[in-house]
């Protein structure tokens, strides 16, 4: 294989939203994300701490999908790098000229072999950093764009394809038959990047927000509710067992998971230890042992290809978790010696 790009880390996504005024009540009234731009047809987004133009896309459109989710590289040199990277592999490849997308320099844009828009770009647009105008955050400050996850459905293939990339896995999820079902890998140093989660894809999961401190989180919560759209809840407040970050699962407008998730832990060293979780261990989703609902495990954005069809899904064949245990709670143990029955639907 040719070298690969230098990806320093996960960037940003674009949505294609139905209701760009829906979407702007929630991404930016109520999750306070900072407008870089905005016209009829986009909104581009991004959280206190980042300089660069945008870390969220939201585009105007009649069918709700993820268009791309972008990784920046080191240098305009990865560029070529990822171009001959990609032709090598054999999928679709697209070279696109300095503000093709807003804000955004010269990249290049690919199917990846799971099936997901991938950009890769190095330069951009530096914008306000506004991580001490504290006479803008809101309670629910939100610092920087975390992470994506991504459903597909073979886990080990996909963890492959992305240690090719240069990502190390920090945390997974097996049975004692070595069946993996979910991963999560990493170039910049925290738990992930991007996290594969077994399933029919290629769909988008999630994408992620960090918040600093807890209690921003629990303030959005108080705030949907303060709306009486405390249906835009899906999962938590919580704590995760992977990760150990506290966490809250949103659903937007359009159904896109949003989740925000307090920071993490540091990875960064080349002999970080990776954490095994049993399937059964009740406490690897939620670290209190409360139950995954299972639209978290059923449901997903479909993701576009580079002429903006939705990709066709394939199915996965491996055991699926919630056909194993119902979040953290069906046919699981808290205690290794000790299962209990959860309650199946
Ligand atoms: O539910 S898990 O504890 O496995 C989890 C850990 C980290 C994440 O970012 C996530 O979405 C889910
Ligand atoms: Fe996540």
């Amino acid at each position: 294989m040719s070298t690969a790009p230098d990806v320093i880390r996960c960037a940003y996504a674009e949505f294609v939203v139905s209701d760009l005024r829906a979407s702007r009540a929630f991404y930016v009234d109520v999750l306070g994300l900072v407008v870089t731009h905005e016209d009829a047809d986009t909104i581009h987004l991004r959280a206190f701490e980042e300089y660069l133009h945008h870390s969220l896309v939201l585009r105007r459109g009649p069918v709700p999908a993820l268009a791309v989710l972008g990784y920046r590289v080191r240098t305009p040199a990865d560029l070529d790098l990822a171009e001959a990277y990609y032709r090598e592999l054999g999928v679709r490849v697209r070279r696109r000229e300095p503000g093709a997308t807003l804000g955004i320099g010269e990249a290049v844009r690919v199917e990846d072999p799971l099936g997901f828009p991938i950009e890769f770009f190095h330069e951009a647009v530096h914008v306000e950093r506004f991580t001490q105008r504290y006479d803008t955050h809101g309670a629910g400050a939100i610092s920087r764009l975390d992470h994506f996850n991504l459903n597909t459905p073979d886990v080990p293939a996909a963890r492959k394809y992305y240690e090719g990339l240069g990502f190390r896995v920090s945390e997974d999820i097996q049975d004692s038959d070595g069946t993996v079902y979910a991963a999560w890998m990493f170039r910049k140093p925290t738990v992930h990047d991007v996290a594969l989660t077994g399933g029919d894809g290629p769909r988008l999961h999630h994408i992620a927000f960090a918040t600093h401190e807890r209690h921003q989180i629990l303030h959005i919560c108080d705030h949907l509710g303060a709306l009486r759209q405390s249906d835009m809840i899906e999962r938590g407040p919580g704590r995760h067992g992977v990760s150990n970050a506290f966490y809250l699962y949103l659903r937007d407008p359009d159904g896109h998971r949003i989740e925000i998730y307090t920071h993490d832990y540091y990875t960064g060293d080349p002999d970080n230890p990776v954490i095994t979780w049993d399937v059964h261990d009740n406490q690897r989703r939620d670290w209190w042992g409360n139950a995954v609902v299972p639209s978290w495990y059923t449901e997903a954005s479909p993701v576009l290809d580079l002429d903006g069809a939705p990709r066709p899904l394939v199915a996965r064949t491996d055991a699926r978790e919630m056909d194993v245990t119902i979040g953290a709670d069906g046919f699981s143990y808290t205690r290794s010696t000790e299962f209990k029955l959860g309650e199946q639907v």
